[in-house]
Order: structure tokens, then C-alpha cells, then sequence
């Protein structure tokens, strides 16, 4: 496809989901990758080994097609996208080198499930605000899928959305291969709302189950959790979606369900008696939930939307309330 030719790719992050969607792009012919990463010490490694050695440390980073930054600057010199997948909570230091002069003509991909805290704002929103880039010149990678199957090449689907379907069509077609299948839709903040509020509710999940809450009740929490979510959006951004798809149920069962959600893992041990400074020191990877539920909970002070899942993990996250006597409190609202 020759639209595909010389394609030049910013990566902004070295995580996990930054390494996993490497690996997707690499797929593709005539694509450059420039990759900015923050640890000097991963840096020197994959530039040495071509493997990550913090994160999905098998993967093989082709150098043929990738080139590692220590600038963010240098790395999106050129680029026609910009990918950023470092966590929400630590975008604005992450890009902290670059003004409106060095991403202007560039098309801003946030595969961030996360909001800017503090400000409370999506990603594409502070992007748009920040650097005076037009919102339609961004998009979002959403979807369920985790970095850890992306690296044992099974088969996933992506939800590439933006404010209008062709400029989501483009960068779709990139993120296809043999093992991904990246579908375009037209709903930014829809989608975006729903990766921000799935996190949360996988942190329910954890707790309850760390609690030894059971399956049935987590089905029964998810598909309550469909209707806040459901609700928050539409409040926020009223249209017609099919919340069933995948882009927004499919993201929110694997995060509730998979053995390899962080939101999951970090509710669990907050549910099994740990507090909350101990299994953020415990965990390796950044749950995204933890700072979602604050900015969620104090944006619904303007659009007072019911949301008892999300107050329920703010009063145990954010008040030191007691998991079991506040999951006791919601399991008699939930039906
Ligand atoms: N991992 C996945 O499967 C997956 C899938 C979809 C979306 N996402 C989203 O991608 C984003 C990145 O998540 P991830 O899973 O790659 O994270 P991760 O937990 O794997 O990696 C943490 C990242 O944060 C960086 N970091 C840690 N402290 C930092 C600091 N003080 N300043 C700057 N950077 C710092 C690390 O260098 C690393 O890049 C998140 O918004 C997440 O929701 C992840
Ligand atoms: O499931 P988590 O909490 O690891 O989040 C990662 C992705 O958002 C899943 O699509």
C-alpha cells in the first residue's frame, strides 16, 4: 500500500504498551520508528541487545527499523505521528522539551487510557489545548487489548478512534497485521471517557475479588458498570454508539477479567488488606485507575451523573474507608 511508504513514527514512552505497539508497527514495510524512552540505561540496552529489558523483555526490537532518542525533540523531528503511551499521570513531564512549533502537521495518536491529572482533562483535549493542535488531527488506540498477548502475537482488535472516520482509517490500516486488526470509528471522546472509567471499574473488581467476592457477583458489577459508564458518556457527550462494541464493552471485560490487568491486580491487593502506598511500591506498572477515579469523581461534582462503582473505589482509595464495609454499602445498590 503506498501510503504506507517511509511512514515516520514518534514513539513518546518505554512501557509496556509503547514496546507492544513497536512490535505491531514493525510489521508493516517502510515505516521508521523513533522511539523516545526516559531510562538512559534502556536506552543503551536496546540499542546494544534490540530488546527492551524493563518491559516485554522478548520482543525483538528490529534496528533496522527503529532509532532510539534520548530527546523528545529529536525523536519526533519529522515524524507524521506521534504516538504517546506513557502513563497519563506522567504526560506533561514527558513532554515537557516540546512546544506547539515541534508537533504542528503532525497527527497526535494517544494510546493513553488515562486523564491528566489535576487538570482533569483527556489527553487529546490537553494536547489540543497545550500545543494549538486542531482536535481532528488526533486520534486515540483503544480497544481490549494488553500488551502481553500483543508480545505472544494472539490475536487482538484495536479501536482506533477520532473525531471523524477517515482520519482514523489511515492509522488503522498501520496498526493491522498479521495478529491485530485495528478498526476506525468516529467517537473520540466516547471512546476515550470509556478507557479512562474501565479502569476503575477493574479496580472494583480487584478489591471484590481480593475481598472473596465471586463470579457471580463480578458479572453482576460489570454489567452495572456498562450502565455508569453508559451514563457518564452520554452526559458528557451526548450521541447515538453502540456501547456493546467492542471499543468500549470488549475494553472493559478483558480489563475486568484478564489475568494481566494492572487495574485488576492493583484492586486485588488493595482487597486483600494492602494500602494503597503499598502496592503502588509493590507493582512494577502504573494502574491507571488510581488517578482516573479522582479526576472522574471530581468532574461528576458539575454533571452529578449517578456513578456508585466510582465513588465506591474513591471512598477506599481516596478516604482510607474500610474495602469490605464500602463493598458492603454497594453491593445493595448494585441489581
Ligand atoms: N499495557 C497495556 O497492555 C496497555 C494497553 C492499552 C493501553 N495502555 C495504556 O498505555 C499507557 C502506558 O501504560 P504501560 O502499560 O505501557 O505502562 P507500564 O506500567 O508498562 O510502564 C510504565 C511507564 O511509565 C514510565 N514512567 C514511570 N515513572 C515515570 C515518571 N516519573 N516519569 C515519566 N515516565 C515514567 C516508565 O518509564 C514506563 O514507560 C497507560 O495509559 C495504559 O493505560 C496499556
Ligand atoms: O487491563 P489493564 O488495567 O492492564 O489496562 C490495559 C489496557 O487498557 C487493556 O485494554
Amino acid at each position: 500500500m503506498s501510503f504506507l511508504n517511509n511512514i515516520k513514527i514518534a514513539v513518546i514512552g518505554g512501557g509496556s504498551w509503547a514496546t507492544a505497539l513497536i512490535k505491531i508497527l514493525c510489521e508493516q514495510n517502510n515505516v521508521q520508528i523513533r522511539w523516545w524512552l526516559r531510562n538512559q540505561r534502556d536506552i543503551e540496552h536496546i540499542r546494544k541487545f534490540h530488546h527492551n529489558p524493563s518491559y516485554l523483555s522478548d520482543v525483538v526490537l528490529s534496528p533496522k527499523k527503529i532509532k532510539v532518542f534520548e530527546k523528545t525533540t529529536e525523536a519526533v523531528r519529522g515524524a507524521d505521528y506521534v504516538i504517546l503511551a506513557v502513563p497519563a499521570a506522567f504526560v506533561q513531564e514527558a513532554l515537557r522539551d516540546l512546544s506547539g512549533k515541534h508537533l504542528q502537521g503532525k497527527r497526535i495518536v494517544s494510546a493513553i487510557k488515562g486523564m491528566v491529572p489535576d487538570q482533569n482533562m483527556l489527553i487529546t483535549d490537553w494536547i489540543s489545548k497545550e500545543f494549538g493542535i486542531d482536535l481532528h488531527e488526533t486520534c486515540v488506540i483503544a480497544g481490549p487489548c494488553h500488551a502481553e498477548e500483543v508480545a505472544l502475537e494472539k490475536q487482538s482488535y484495536l479501536s482506533i478512534a477520532s473525531t471523524e472516520c477517515p482520519s482514523a482509517e489511515d492509522f488503522a490500516k498501520l496498526m493491522t497485521c498479521r495478529y491485530v486488526t485495528a478498526n476506525p470509528l468516529d467517537d473520540l471522546y466516547g471512546v476515550e471517557y470509556a478507557a479512562v472509567m474501565k479502569n476503575i471499574i477493574a479496580l472494583a473488581c480487584g478489591i471484590t475479588h481480593g475481598l472473596g467476592y465471586g463470579d457471580n457477583f463480578q458479572a453482576v458489577l460489570v454489567s452495572n458498570a456498562m450502565q455508569e459508564i453508559g451514563n457518564f458518556v452520554t452526559a458528557l457527550d451526548p450521541r447515538e454508539r453502540n456501547m456493546s462494541s467492542s471499543a468500549y464493552l470488549g475494553d472493559l471485560l478483558v480489563t475486568a477479567y484478564s489475568q494481566f490487568s494492572r487495574n485488576r491486580l492493583f484492586g486485588n491487593m488493595i482487597g486483600r488488606g494492602y494500602s494503597v502506598k503499598a502496592a503502588q511500591l509493590e507493582m512494577k506498572m502504573i494502574a491507571e485507575g488510581y488517578y482516573a477515579t479522582k479526576s472522574i469523581t471530581e468532574m461528576n461534582k458539575i454533571h452529578h451523573v449517578s456513578l456508585p462503582i466510582t465513588n465506591a473505589v474513591y471512598r477506599i482509595l481516596y478516604e482510607e474507608q474500610a474495602p469490605g464495609m464500602v463493598m458492603d454499602e454497594l453491593k445493595k445498590l448494585l441489581k
